[in-house]
């Protein structure tokens, strides 16, 4: 084989050759069909956007409880609300002010954490999220996306409400990990190898989703291998790639989000998710997620998934240990684009509950935890929470 450079191309690498076949046939080239472009390091990053004082006392708290709260050891409910996606840092930051609030008021009930969804995984083709494509017009500039959505997170844990994303991309936690509090890992990724290796080394809780076709053992199974050490190449906080070795995280759990065979979050359920995970010999922590399957991507649908979970947990069930809920200013979605007009607190990804509904809702969960609580015995304490059987795991006091 013999590399001539006049055949006709469009190598977009400068250099790379094109190819002639020994029996004189031109071969397209495979290769070339990646531009590199250069982008600032984490480090650099995170030099610029320092992590502050009060911003690292948010992070540092609400990962503790977090886990408290998912081994039962807290018995508040996790709430993680958001919108299902950040494309606008005023509507986000109004609505985190609001949520903040609330979640003052409720704190004896709920730890609430808020979604800043920044990376978009996409069934097919879609806008990427604020990380991807901050100017909502196909830019893709993701410089000015990472710097972006650090300097939005560090803004909303800055007030004490503590962030939490879902990881997609496995370069973007050396840019925004140490700003977040809780994370997931999605159903289009929860079987991937590259997601698990990730989740083993993230400082914080993470929830795996179920499969989009509904699979929960594919979460357990991302939960079981997270806990174990990797080793792996990755991104680390100098830029070039590395060779990462993780501890393991002993903080993931799975969160049931309904599938192509129907919403999950019934007793029935949950109760199924409880067995795979003992099975696994894992802790028993499962989260619900009100929207995605469980809904039907339906945004009012939501309140019946909390309203049926708030009457079981008002009733005694320790399995669910929180819920996931998309939630904007204005209900509903639409669809962005470059030069549209956009409504100002409005979801463009998935169909979100609006602020007012949002608030009834945090305020029915809380009522059910308090509910709960009068329910139970208390103090018990478990020997080992990690060990805690189904629908009778006692809770320890908050201390
Ligand atoms: O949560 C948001 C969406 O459900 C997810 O990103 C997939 O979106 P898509 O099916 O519209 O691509
Ligand atoms: C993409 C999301 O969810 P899922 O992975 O469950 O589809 C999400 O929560 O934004």
């Amino acid at each position: 084989m013999t590399t001539s450079t006049d055949t006709p191309g469009t190598p977009s690498t400068p250099g790379t050759p094109h190819i002639r076949h020994r029996d004189g046939r031109r071969v397209r080239p495979t290769g070339g069909r990646t531009r590199v472009l250069p982008v600032e390091s984490p480090a650099q990053l995170c030099e610029r956007l320092p992590l502050t004082y009060h911003a690292t006392h948010t992070v540092m708290t609400a990962r503790h409880d977090a886990v408290r709260v998912l081994d039962g050891r807290d018995d508040r409910l996790l709430v993680i609300a958001g919108p299902c996606s950040v494309h606008d840092r005023a509507a986000a930051l109004d609505y985190a002010s609001r949520l903040r609030d609330a979640a003052a008021a409720l704190a004896d009930d709920l730890l609430v954490v808020m979604r800043v969804y920044v990376e978009k995984p996409r069934t097919c083709l879609g806008w990427p999220g604020l990380v991807g494509d901050p100017g909502l017009d196909g830019g893709a500039d993701l410089g000015r996306g990472l710097a972006e959505a650090r300097s939005l997170m560090l803004d909303i844990a800055e007030t004490g409400l503590p962030v939490g994303c879902e990881w997609v991309n496995p370069a973007t936690p050396a840019y925004l990990s140490d700003v977040v509090a809780w994370g997931s890992v999605g159903a289009r990724t929860a079987s991937s190898q590259v997601h698990r290796d990730m989740a083993s080394g993230l400082p914080m809780p993470v929830g795996v989703k179920n499969g989009t076709d509904g699979s929960v053992q594919v979460a357990v199974d991302a939960v079981r291998a997270a806990a174990a050490p990797h080793t792996f190449l990755g991104a680390s906080g100098a830029g070039p790639v590395s060779v990462l070795r993780t501890s393991g995280n002993p903080d993931c759990h799975v969160v049931l989000r309904g599938g192509a065979d129907g919403p999950n979050y019934g007793a029935a359920h949950v109760r199924r998710a409880a067995e795979l995970l003992t099975g696994a010999g894992l802790p028993v922590r499962v989260v619900v997620d009100a929207s995605h399957g469980n809904s039907g991507k339906q945004h009012e649908r939501q309140r019946v998934v909390a309203d049926d979970l708030a009457m079981r947990i008002a009733d005694g069930d320790t399995t669910v240990r929180g819920l996931l809920l998309e939630s904007f200013l204005v209900p509903g979605r639409q669809d962005a684009g470059a030069g549209r007009q956009l409504v100002f607190g409005q979801s463009v990804t998935d169909a979100c509950l609006g602020w007012s509904g949002t608030v009834q809702l945090l305020r029915e969960l809380a009522g059910a935890a308090r509910a709960r609580r009068a329910s139970c015995p208390r103090p018990r304490r478990a020997a080992d929470p990690g060990s805690a059987v189904l629908g009778t795991t006692p809770f320890l006091e908050r201390t």
